[in-house]
């Protein structure tokens, strides 16, 4: 297959051509069952902690698939499922060409606008996001759905607002103002699902500790037609919209929920 992407003939169902990985047994998204997970009090015992710092020069770029944030700072996250300090890479989100569609978790088979995912790599075990991407405890991603309302997102408004100067792919600017990821986060980070899964798109290594918050943070219908104006290559070519790949089965994995 020439390169993978959502469209009919080289989606989700055809990846495992490439990747036969995509037919393992911890891949993401999965559909979260709330009522399936089990309440485990030890990720409460060793709190989940997020120690974000400012980014001077925030890199945002267009890969292609998504727009991606490129961290560089030091801003690390411990406690809850995880073992050790894992640093923050990078994020990015995914998202549809309707408000009906767009995650790639789904809450009791309900889809939303869109899911960002803030990337972490276990820097207490591993050098790099590169040594690490491929290990069973090499990464660790933040799923926060977003949500439709009246008002914009201000942590989002940075980003949204210069979009149209990444428009096009391998476009990338350098957000001037400093700017702290930790405003993406939902206000309450103590009720979250965590699981043993994978990347969601090629290469799909087996090797993400997912996060989930119950918490949505809120965007405003313009910031969501913000993220269907990018485009997939240069001038005129296809929008970026429905970059998600639908749940995979939860098999004999044990969610976990932080809260009853
Ligand atoms: C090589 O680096 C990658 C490759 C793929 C992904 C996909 O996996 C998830 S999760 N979202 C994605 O778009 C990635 O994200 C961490 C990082
Ligand atoms: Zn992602």
């Amino acid at each position: 297959m020439a390169t993978w992407g959502y469209g009919n003939d080289n989606g989700p169902a055809t990846w495992v051509k490439s990747f036969p990985v995509a037919a393992g047994t911890r891949q993401s998204p999965i559909d979260i069952v709330p009522t399936a997970a089990k309440c485990d009090t030890k990720l409460t015992e060793n709190p989940l902690t997020v120690n974000y710092s400012p980014e001077p020069a925030m890199e945002l770029c267009n890969p292609g698939l998504s727009v991606k944030a490129n961290i560089k700072s030091k801003s690390v996250i411990k406690g809850g499922p995880l073992e050790g300090e894992y640093k923050l890479e990078q994020f990015h989100l995914h998202w549809g060409s309707a408000d009906k569609q767009g995650s790639e978790h789904t809450l009791n088979g309900k889809m939303f606008p869109a899911e960002l995912h803030l990337v972490h790599y276990n820097a207490t075990k591993y050098s790099s996001f590169g040594e690490a991407v491929d290990k069973p405890d090499g990464l660790a991603v933040f799923g926060i759905f977003l949500k439709i309302s009246d008002k914009p997102h201000q942590g989002l408004k940075s980003l949204t607002d210069v979009l149209s100067e990444v428009q096009y792919k391998d476009k990338s600017i350098n957000i001037k103002q400093e700017y702290n990821p930790v405003c993406l986060l939902p206000d309450n980070i103590n009720k979250y699902w965590t699981y043993l899964g994978s990347l969601t798109t090629p290469p799909l290594c087996e090797s993400v500790t997912w996060i989930v918050f119950e918490e949505p943070i809120e965007v405003s219908e313009d910031q969501m037609k913000a993220f269907r104006a990018l485009c997939c290559g240069e001038c005129g070519s296809a929008p970026i919209v429905d970059n998600y790949r639908p749940p995979l089965p939860l098999g004999n994995r044990q969610l976990r929920a932080s809260f009853q």
